[in-house]
């Protein structure tokens, strides 16, 4: 028999006031898998992981999580999520250690002494754990949040934009770490704006507006837009972004760096749209990024963030 998804959830909707902020949303996660979940803000990422936890009652659409209605069974499900928002929610008056006592108490977990330093040691947070959580550096912050969120040992774990404003080496380590849980077994969802964060996802889903317009691997999900990339290389090529977007057949035209990346979805129209510069600078055929992508997809998407009337 084949495994059974961690979340499958189909037509997941929710409305505030005239509002849909999340439209016929369908998402599923094997188990042991790290999805990452991007889209333009106020898109409806946040909203779609709290109904995936049971925290938030959808308007329409069904699904399992673990294998539970989400309908009728959102309390067992709330008690094998780990959910770390978006705000640090923790003590800033007490220590790290203090603060996972804490969480073991409110989930009432059973050897609540050992159950900490296991997660202190698990976490590489044992060298500090008694530091002031308010006197951590954003980094470790992030660390001390994410063992909260994974104490109670849960099956799934929901991670809403957890590194936003950490720098690039906390990054990197909170990602070894969510790789290392992965790897244990737990399935991730996490709601991400940083591009090299999608890219250490097994898989992505894009949402714009409510509506999830792409999912998959990046191979997967950058083939199935249907784009095109070219890189100019030469004197002035990255001055000229905003002349070649004019041109019909180019969907995007942006600079990297001294050179130029052109995208489309026709390579025809592509090529004949940079001739004009062909004899100064040297086009060649690029792999489209997932960012290309991304910004394609947010350009042809309707933004519902004006209230319907
Ligand atoms: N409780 C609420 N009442 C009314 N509107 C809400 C509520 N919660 C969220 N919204 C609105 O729903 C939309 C989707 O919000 P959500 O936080 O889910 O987006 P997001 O994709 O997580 O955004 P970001 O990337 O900025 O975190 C936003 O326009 C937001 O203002």
């Amino acid at each position: 028999m084949s495994e059974a998804p961690a979340i499958a959830v189909r037509g997941l909707t929710k409305r505030f006031g005239q509002r849909t902020v999340v439209d016929g949303v369908d998402l599923t996660v094997m188990p042991g898998r790290i999805c990452g979940f991007l889209g333009p803000n106020g898109s409806g990422k946040t909203t779609t992981l709290r109904m995936i936890c049971g925290l938030l009652i959808p308007d329409a659409g069904e699904g399992e999580v673990l294998g539970l209605d989400l309908a009728t069974k959102r309390r067992a499900i709330k008690h094998q999520i780990g959910y770390m928002t978006q705000k640090f929610g923790l003590f800033s008056d007490l220590s790290i250690a203090e603060n996972l006592e804490f969480i073991a108490r409110v989930y009432r977990l059973d050897q609540r002494r050992e159950r900490v330093a296991a997660t202190l040691d698990k976490l590489g947070l044992a060298s500090r754990a008694d530091q002031l959580a308010g006197k951590l550096s954003g980094g470790w912050k992030q660390r001390l949040a994410l063992a909260a969120a994974v104490m109670h040992e849960p099956k799934i774990l929901l991670l809403d934009e957890p590194t936003a404003g950490v720098d690039p080496q906390a990054r990197r380590e909170f990602w070894d770490q969510i790789h290392a849980l992965a790897a244990e077994g737990m399935t991730v969802l996490v709601s991400t704006h940083y591009m090299d964060e999608a890219e250490r996802c097994h898989e992505i889903a894009y949402i714009a507006y409510g509506v999830m317009l792409a999912r998959g691997t990046i191979g997967e999900v950058i083939a199935a837009s249907g784009l095109h990339a070219l890189q100019g290389e030469g004197p002035g090529a990255d001055r000229l972004a905003a002349e070649i977007e004019q041109r019909p057949g180019v969907a995007m035209a942006a600079p990297f760096g001294t050179s130029l990346h052109v995208c489309g979805l026709d390579p025809a129209a592509l090529q004949k749209a940079v001739e004009p510069w062909t004899d100064r600078i040297a086009f060649t055929p690029a792999e489209p990024s997932l960012e290309d992508v991304f910004i394609h997809l947010m350009r042809g998407a309707t933004d519902n963030s004006v209230e319907a009337r």
